[in-house]
């Protein structure tokens, strides 16, 4: 009894300094927010009170995977320049793209943000989330040969065993009846390639028909993982406590990927000249490995390397879902695309890289399908450098986050007449697209940090809508009528199966 009472005499004198620490705790946010809502030098810019005073919205609808179509709304009610976090603003006007994301001339550039920027496995930057533009310009060095129009060339053979093989998958399922799922499908041939492409490796996802154990549940899983870190960060007193509530299985999925990453450069770089199945792999380029000579850590070799494992990969996968869906939905668009593979090609021989670079139509279904769902449709923001930046014409003070919106971009009428349909003609100089505003278009970003990759992946996607359209007849399931409806964004999209019904082409 007397102990208790001890208990409960220690615990009462506890609570009034608890009180007097959450009160102060309660003022000090209760000022933030009116500092923001009314001080702040980006508080003269327009934009909803609450997303401007605090960035509860903002990572309300980042968790709820919501967030690229509100930014649509919020550009709907405010106009060009929304303020979208107390600290960040979104431009929606023509000239965002060049002002934020391309060198200009007397201008410092604007950099990635170190803020949502978290190194990768074993505590280093890598291609591309390093924010110092000369760690940035080093790394990008070691990688550039394997991206030269000559590696490409190089490349095509292998890209082109690897499609050819999931299209006898296909042919193989023809004769059941059973539709066959096209987001997995692409999810295992991009994984190959791009295994194959970085280590020189076939993972055999496509021959086994099943996700090899580093592929099964990667995808997805790490671009959610960065939405909650991201969220996470927006509350710097509360992100090691928050990060205790992270899903263990995501976190997981890390552990298992950098396992999987460090095996496959340590095998690679023990392999003798020529034995990997693909010579001209990224890896090749920097053997034999000196540190002193390659200017990359080991740390850092594998950070790179696990990152575009999933960034070479996920996109791709994810592109060419959307191509296939929105030719499925628009029979007009179906028909024509397979007439030009198949008058332009008369035997699979034919489809090659320099024959898909002139399927004009085609290239147009691709750009479509990345314009209504661009793989990577969240906005990158910048920092703006000291002194400041015009911005679209506004001065934006230093520190600030500015960033553009690509799916927002995308779908607004004064860019791209009537957005929300599947026009691949606006891409074929159709005079009826006149007023269209291609320049705006930016699927692989610009600038020193756009996508390294955007020939191969545009080849590797290319590839494989022409073989399907030159080999079979398909059609959606109808389960699948309303596939991308609602679908959620947590920095990529989340996809759902997407089954589709493949038969030998008639004629
Ligand atoms: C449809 C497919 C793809 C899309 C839409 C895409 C899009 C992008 C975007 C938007 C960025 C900029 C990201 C940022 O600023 O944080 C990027 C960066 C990058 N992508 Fe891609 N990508 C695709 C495929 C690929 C492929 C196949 C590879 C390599 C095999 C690749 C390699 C890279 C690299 C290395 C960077 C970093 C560039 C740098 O900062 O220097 N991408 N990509």
């Amino acid at each position: 009894m007397e102990q208790f009472q001890t208990v409960k005499f220690a615990a009462d004198r506890l609570v009034a300094p608890f009180c007097i620490l959450l009160a102060s705790y309660v003022c000090y946010l209760l000022s933030l927010v009116v500092y923001n809502a009314y001080f702040h030098p980006l508080a003269r810019f327009p934009g909803p009170f609450w997303w401007g005073a605090t960035p509860i919205p903002y990572v309300w609808h980042q968790l709820n995977g919501r967030l690229p179509f509100v930014f649509s709304e919020l550009h709907a009610k405010h106009g060009d320049v929304v303020r979208v976090l107390p600290y960040m603003l979104s431009f929606r006007d023509a000239n965002a793209w060049r002002d934020i994301y391309q060198i200009r001339p007397k201008r410092k550039l604007l950099t990635k943000d170190p803020y949502v920027m978290s190194p990768g496995s074993e505590g280093a930057y890598n291609i591309i989330t390093s924010f110092d533009p000369a760690e940035h310009a080093r790394f990008r060095e070691r990688l550039n040969p394997g991206f030269s129009t000559r590696a490409f060339r190089g490349q095509e053979l292998m890209v082109m065993t690897h499609v050819d093989e999931l299209i006898e998958k296909l042919r193989a399922k023809c004769s059941s009846e059973e539709a066959q799922d096209m987001v997995k499908w692409p999810a295992l041939l991009y994984f190959d390639i791009v295994a194959d492409l970085i280590f020189g490796k076939n993972l055999g996802n496509v021959e086994g028909e099943h996700p090899h154990p580093w592929l099964d549940g990667l995808f997805g899983s790490t671009m959610r993982l960065i939405t909650y870190f991201n969220a996470a960060r927006q509350f710097p007193h509360l992100t090691p406590f928050l990060k205790l509530f992270f899903p263990k299985d995501l976190m997981d999925q890390q552990v298992k990927h950098a396992a999987f990453t460090r095996d496959s450069v340590d095998e690679r770089m023990q392999l003798k000249e020529g034995k990997a199945s693909n010579s001209h792999d990224f890896m090749s380029y920097i053997l034999p490995y000196d540190e002193a000579t390659t200017h990359m850590s080991m740390a850092e070799i594998r950070s790179t390397y696990g990152t575009l494992m999933i960034a070479g990969s996920e996109n791709v996968s994810t592109t060419a879902s959307f191509t296939i869906y929105h030719l499925l939905k628009n029979p007009d668009a179906l028909r024509k695309a397979t007439e030009e593979v198949r008058q332009s090609c008369k035997r699979d021989e034919d489809i090659t890289f320099t024959s898909i670079g002139g399927m004009k139509y085609l290239s147009g279904v691709v750009n479509e399908s990345m314009r209504l769902n661009p793989a990577a449709p969240t906005t990158q923001s910048r920092v703006v450098p000291k002194g400041g930046v015009a911005v679209s014409g506004n001065l934006v003070p230093e520190g600030a986050r500015v960033g553009a919106p690509p799916y927002c971009i995308n779908h607004h009428a004064e860019f791209f007449k009537d957005p929300e349909s599947f026009l691949p003609e606006r891409w074929t100089d159709d005079p009826r697209f006149s007023s269209d505003q291609p320049q705006v278009f930016h699927p692989f970003q610009l600038g020193p940090r756009a996508c390294a990759g955007k020939s191969i992946a545009l080849a590797e996607i290319q590839l494989l809508i022409a073989k399907i359209l030159f080999h079979f007849d398909i059609s959606l399931d109808k389960s699948c009528a309303e596939w991308s409806k609602d679908m959620k964004i947590f920095h990529l999209w989340q996809l759902r199966p997407l089954l589709v019904h493949f038969s030998i082409r008639q004629g």
